[in-house]
């Protein structure tokens, strides 16, 4: 959420305000964005699997239409999430970012888990509901740590075969059932890099719709062992001086403000701000 940007659960049957659509192949887009006229949207040829009212911009209700596929409309494309998170305003990402969580949530849950039938939409929370069952499935939120390991000068950063070409990160998983935050975090580094760390401190936290990640940041400092690499999951790992660093991850990402915090605290330089 920001200042323009704030979610709610709106009824779809209520008429006017502004719509975004979302197919496979990313959000619409014409030359004014991924934002459209509600009514305009609708008039189109589009494949609706269904409709979610999401929240308020700039005061306008917002929609989302989850397509089923994405058809040709005249004047637009279709762009992905990842390139709204790389440029362009953060608002209009954050209001695509909670979309496309959404949309994979809406999709990914129409039929109960349990009986398998069809569920229906609750329309004042975001709930999908089967009533033979009496269940409700909420958006799906997976919480994922992620920490920069320091040694004085030297930041651990590891890269993954998924990463651009040259670029080197801080260290991230997923949390298990039955862990804390903290033990998930030795888990992660142990598995992934075989270091130990100790003095583990929280810095921040930042959603990441890729595609529902909770991003909580840590920083921790080294406390033993030799780099050892994960095979298949880590393609490369070292100490990087502060002094010399490689290519790093996108500058809205909480890694790299992990990274850039820290170098700023060690060079004496101004904070930067956590985007979220
Ligand atoms: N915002 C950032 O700065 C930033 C930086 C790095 C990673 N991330 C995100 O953090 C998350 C974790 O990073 P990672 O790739 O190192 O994870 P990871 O080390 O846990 O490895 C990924 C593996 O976890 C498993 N997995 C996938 N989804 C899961 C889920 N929902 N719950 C449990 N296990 C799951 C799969 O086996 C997958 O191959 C990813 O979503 C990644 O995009 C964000
Ligand atoms: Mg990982
Ligand atoms: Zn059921």
């Amino acid at each position: 959420m920001s200042a323009r940007w704030t979610t709610a659960v709106l009824d779809p049957q209520i008429t006017g305000g502004l719509a975004v659509a979302r197919s496979p192949e990313g959000f619409l887009v014409d030359d004014n964005g991924a934002l459209f006229p509600r009514h305009w949207l609708k008039r189109q040829d589009l494949d609706v699997l269904c409709e979610h009212g999401i929240g308020h911009f700039d005061g306008q209700p917002v929609f989302l239409l989850e397509l089923r596929s994405a058809t040709d409309v005249p004047g637009c494309n279709w762009r992905g999430l990842r390139a709204f998170m790389l440029e362009g305003d953060f608002d209009t990402y954050k209001v695509l970012g909670y979309a496309a969580q959404i949309g994979t949530w809406a999709r990914e849950h129409r039929f109960c888990g349990s009986c398998g039938q069809a569920m229906t939409q609750i329309r004042w929370e975001r709930a999908m509901y089967c009533q033979p069952c009496d269940l409700r499935s909420y958006p799906r939120i997976s919480p994922s740590m992620i920490v920069l390991v320091t040694r004085g000068d030297e930041i651990l950063l590891a890269r993954s075969p998924r990463f651009v070409t040259g670029v080197y990160s801080t260290l991230a998983g997923f949390a298990e059932p039955g862990e804390s935050a903290e033990d998930c975090l030795v888990r992660e580094v142990r598995e992934e890099v075989a270091v130990e760390v100790q003095n583990i401190q929280y810095v921040g936290s930042q959603c990441w719709p890729f595609p529902h990640s909770m991003m909580l940041g840590f920083h921790a400092e080294f406390a033993g062992g030799e780099i050892v690499m994960q095979p298949d999951e880590i393609e490369d790992a070292k100490w990087f001086s502060v002094h010399d660093l490689p290519p790093l991850p996108a500058g809205r990402s909480i890694a790299r403000y992990l990274i850039d915090l820290y170098v700023a605290r060690r060079l004496g330089l101004a904070e930067p701000v956590l985007p979220r």
